[in-house]
């Protein structure tokens, strides 16, 4: 568990984390959203001791990360993935950080499977690829069998498979009962992985709920219809608060109406409809609504053009 009480943290007058109150829970993946420079890594740093709150608190377990007696083996974080020594091995890496909390090579050689480093565990950490030094950074994360997993973007330079490896193991560690929190930019993997999520914008906390309450407090939710019989059906839902569209192949989208509403409706006035779905916005849509206004670094602006090349 992880708690943070009124969390502040300056850099002279630019404050990075605005007194934040949120509170990670064992047995679930907690994501952390927020663009660039939202104050996601600073805080991460508060929560491992890297960075020292300006006023506030964070805890790990009930102390904070620096008075726990072996944090090793309370907290895996994966901050910097190339944070090893480019110099010695995989192996060797795991083994001399694993020597300060008496963890020994059997340990050792067990994340290393478990990360799928066996076949490069003696070669030198400084010619490893982006994907084999995030592995190397999850292994290490993992080393001390932590109760509580912190990892700045994870999947960052990972191949497909490897995306999928993160996020299985993710949603493991927080089966088993683990605390788990993880930032990534790609919302997509976030909707897979994440159970909830914690939104960060500009140091302040956007949004603190499960994946579904965030998309449906932040998008728009329609209800999708095909039916041989759309004048009918239009006439028929027509009232106060509902909009209908006729998309170009087809299909009927109603706002204003639950899906249930609409197939009712349908089924008093003998419409035959061929389909009838709740169709809800993307974790993308609710991300760029939530943070709308709080984005520090922003490109001029592109138009979608919708064409796909
Ligand atoms: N050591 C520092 N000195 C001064 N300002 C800092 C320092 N570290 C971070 N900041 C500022 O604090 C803010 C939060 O930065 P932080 O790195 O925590 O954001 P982030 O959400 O992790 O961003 P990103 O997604 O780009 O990694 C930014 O405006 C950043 O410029």
């Amino acid at each position: 568990m992880i708690t943070a009480e009124a969390l502040v943290k300056s850099y002279g007058n630019k404050v990075a984390v605005d007194a934040i109150n949120f509170t990670v829970r064992p047995g679930q993946v907690t994501g952390f959203l927020g663009p660039n420079g939202a104050g996601k890594s600073t805080t991460m740093r508060m929560i491992v001791g890297l960075d020292r709150p300006t006023s506030g608190s964070v805890h790990v377990n009930g102390r904070r990360y620096q008075d726990h007696r072996a944090p090793l083996r309370e907290v895996g974080v994966l901050l910097d993935a190339k944070a090893a020594h480019k110099g010695r091995s995989a192996y060797k890496h795991l083994l001399a950080i694993g020597a300060t909390h008496g963890i020994g090579a059997s340990r050792v050689r067990e994340v290393i499977g478990l990360a799928g480093l066996d076949s490069v565990a003696g070669k030198r950490v400084g010619g490893f690829s982006l994907g084999m030094g995030q592995r190397l950074g999850i292994a290490t994360a993992l080393l001390g069998d932590p109760a509580t997993i912190i990892l700045d973007e994870p999947v960052n330079g990972l191949d497909p498979e490897g995306v999928r490896w993160v996020r299985t193991l993710m949603r493991n560690l927080a089966a088993e009962g683990r605390t788990v929190l993880l930032s990534s930019h790609l919302m997509s993997e976030m909707a897979q992985t994440a159970d909830r999520l914690i939104v960060i914008g500009r140091g302040r906390i956007l949004a603190d709920d499960s994946i579904s309450n965030i998309i449906a407090g932040a998008t728009r939710s329609v209800t999708r219809v095909r039916t041989p019989d759309t004048e009918r059906l239009m006439a028929t839902i027509a009232g106060p608060g509902v909009v209908v569209s006729v998309l170009a192949d087809g299909a009927i989208e109603i706002s204003g109406l639950t899906a249930e509403h609409v197939a009712v409706a349908a089924s008093t006035a003998g419409v035959v409809l061929h389909e009838v779905a709740s169709v809800s916005g993307s974790l993308e849509e609710a991300y760029i609504a939530l943070t709308a206004g709080e984005v520090e670094y922003r490109s001029s602006h592109i138009a979608e053009t919708g064409a796909h090349r």
